[in-house]
């Protein structure tokens, strides 16, 4: 039975995280034909996952419990390789102006971050080792050091960056449903050098993460949140003004059940 999405962006990340979880399903449950998270590939940007994630939400037979956005990614600090969101950003949703970016909430629309719940994150973290931040979702990959400056000012608590992970958040708010981003480490933001990329192993620990949610009887999903708070938790402290305004992503529908 599935009922936990994982939405990557191109085929590579789909089959590590694949590969990973299906050999997790069949050593846990002995000759199982299927079972474990769907996993597809929704495409590069935050567009293409918000159409894709919004697309396999409304085609499926019965409502999936969590979606979760997963993929290699930029990191900002270097002694994180694997993180998971507490918050997930639109960084550059907004205008410029003469005085700076502003986001898109201080310009009076939407929304600009999404929470997922806490004990998922906690959970996840508990499982994978990963590392609990903000994670920025960008169109643009950031190649330059000044982008990385100016974004490590804005987003003090910014942890990784990638393209999708707010896309797949609204596409998860528009059904009600929890979320989660989770992302592995292939390069540091900062001035591009895509030789250096270390596309493998990120793929590599991006799998072994999923393997251990799966093998582990996936703790955060393991849990019973039919009771959980149906508001959005209240996000962590800022240390500098900042925009965003957190988005209805609880998703307190349903409870999430096995992956
Ligand atoms: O070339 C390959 O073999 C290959 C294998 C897996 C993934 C890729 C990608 O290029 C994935 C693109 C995907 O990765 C995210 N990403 C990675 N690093 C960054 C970054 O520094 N800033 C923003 N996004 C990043 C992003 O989500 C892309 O969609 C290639």
């Amino acid at each position: 039975m599935h009922s936990v999405l994982v939405v990557t962006a191109v085929d590579a990340e789909r089959d590590a995280v694949r590969g990973a979880v299906q050999g997790a399903v069949r050593s846990a449950l002995p000759g199982a034909a299927d079972g474990g998270p769907h996993v597809i590939a929704g495409g590069v940007g935050p567009a293409a996952a918000a159409a894709s994630t919004a697309t396999a939400l409304a085609r499926a037979g019965r409502p999936y419990d969590l979606v979760v956005s997963a993929g290699i990614g930029g990191g900002f600090r270097p002694d994180v390789p694997l993180v998971v969101a507490e918050r997930i950003i639109a960084a550059d949703l907004g205008a410029q102006t003469p005085d700076g970016f502003v986001p898109v909430t201080g310009l009076g629309f939407g929304t600009d971050v999404h929470v997922p719940r806490p004990e998922l994150v906690r959970a996840v973290a508990r499982t994978t080792g990963a590392v609990p931040g903000d994670v920025l979702t960008v169109s643009t990959v950031t190649g330059t050091a000044e982008r990385a400056a100016e974004l490590r000012a804005r987003h003090p608590r910014a942890a990784a960056e990638a393209m999708e992970g707010f896309g797949v958040a609204e596409a998860a708010a528009a059904h009600g449903t929890p979320v989660l981003e989770l992302r592995a480490v292939s390069n540091p933001v900062g001035p591009r050098d895509r030789a250096a990329w270390r596309i493998p192993e990120a793929l590599t620990a991006l799998g072994d993460a999923f393997r251990a949610l799966v093998q582990t009887g996936v703790p955060p999903w393991a849990e019973d949140l039919s009771t959980a708070p149906s508001a959005s938790p209240t996000p962590p402290a800022r240390t500098t003004p900042s925009s965003s305004t957190p988005g209805p992503t609880d998703g307190s529908r349903t409870r999430p059940r096995s992956m």
